[in-house]
């Protein structure tokens, strides 16, 4: 499997120090599309890749699958070329989707172009269980309480909490595109982003990057909270998040599906 990954940052710098350099897995990356040429040329040396800054020749380099590790605004602008280049798509910028109408558009698309986008549980669990609790539209709500440290809302220290938002993941990932797109990944799981409820608590206490996500519905109750270690490079993003897209690829076409 040739693998192109879209960003030169945190997880696209981790994906190529695991599988590139780790082997730790049955593929390569060999394409990448970014916007520096400093960062580029280096990552190009040291994997054996090719970097694009025009992200047509990236496209039509010889990849199976595109991973994208940038931003929102960098998989709107990119996401219906690489799926009309006829290539899966494993998106970490899930906000894209909190317009319904261009999940819908893309949803399509995929379908049309026979390909796959893949939504990696990132640094979340728990989407199985909510898509099978709303299997028959029995889910009756849904939340997630994000508490970050302030050096990881990328703001100064404060010696006491603070709740920054209280409100819909829809208005949640406006405020916070780098530090919630776990809110859009159980909307789409569960109620939508209209529907799922967001805090985000900047707390000086925390090490961990920490998401208590909590569900109601006729299946019964769930509460779940994960403690996550943050990458090394930027506090912001969890490890959980870079794994995730790693066990993507690893269940890429497997034959046994595990979970809903
Ligand atoms: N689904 C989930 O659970 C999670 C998702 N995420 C999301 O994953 C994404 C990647 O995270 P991470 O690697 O930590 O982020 P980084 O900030 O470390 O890297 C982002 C990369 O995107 C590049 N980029 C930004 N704008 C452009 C542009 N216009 N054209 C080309 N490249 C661009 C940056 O380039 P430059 O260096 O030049 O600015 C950088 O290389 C983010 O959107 C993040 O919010 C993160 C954690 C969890
Ligand atoms: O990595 C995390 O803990 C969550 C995150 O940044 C996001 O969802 O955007």
């Amino acid at each position: 499997m040739k693998i192109g990954v879209i960003g030169t940052g945190n997880i696209a710098q981790y994906l190529l120090e695991s599988i590139n350099a780790g082997g730790k897995l049955e593929g390569e990356i060999t394409s990448l599309f970014g916007r520096n040429q400093e960062v580029g040329s280096r990552l190009e040396t040291k994997y054996g890749i090719k970097f694009y800054t025009d992200f047509q020749e990236f496209i039509n380099s010889p990849v199976d699958i595109v991973i994208e590790a940038a931003t929102i605004e960098v998989a709107i602008q990119h996401m219906e070329d690489v799926l009309r280049s006829n290539k899966d798509l494993i998106l970490s910028s899930i906000g894209v989707f909190k317009d319904v109408k261009f999940f819908r558009e893309m949803s399509d698309l995929a379908r049309v172009c026979g390909q796959h986008i893949y939504l990696p549980s990132g640094a979340i669990g728990g989407l199985d269980l909510l898509q099978s609790a709303n299997s028959i539209g029995g889910l009756k709500e849904v939340g997630i309480t994000t508490r970050k440290s302030y050096e990881s809302l990328g703001l100064e220290l404060k010696n006491e909490e603070e709740c920054l938002f209280d409100g819909m993941a829809l208005n949640a990932i406006e405020k916070f595109p780098k530090n919630v797109n776990v809110a859009l990944l159980l909307s789409i799981a569960g109620l939508g982003a209209d529907q799922t409820k967001v805090r985000v608590i900047a707390d000086p206490l925390v090490k961990r990057n920490t998401h208590t996500i909590e569900a109601i519905g006729d299946f019964g109750k769930m509460s779940l909270t994960i403690e996550n270690e943050p990458m090394p490079n930027n506090p912001k993003t969890s490890y959980l998040a870079a794994l995730s897209i790693l066990s993507t690829l690893r269940n890429k076409g497997n034959s046994v599906i595990v979970g809903s």
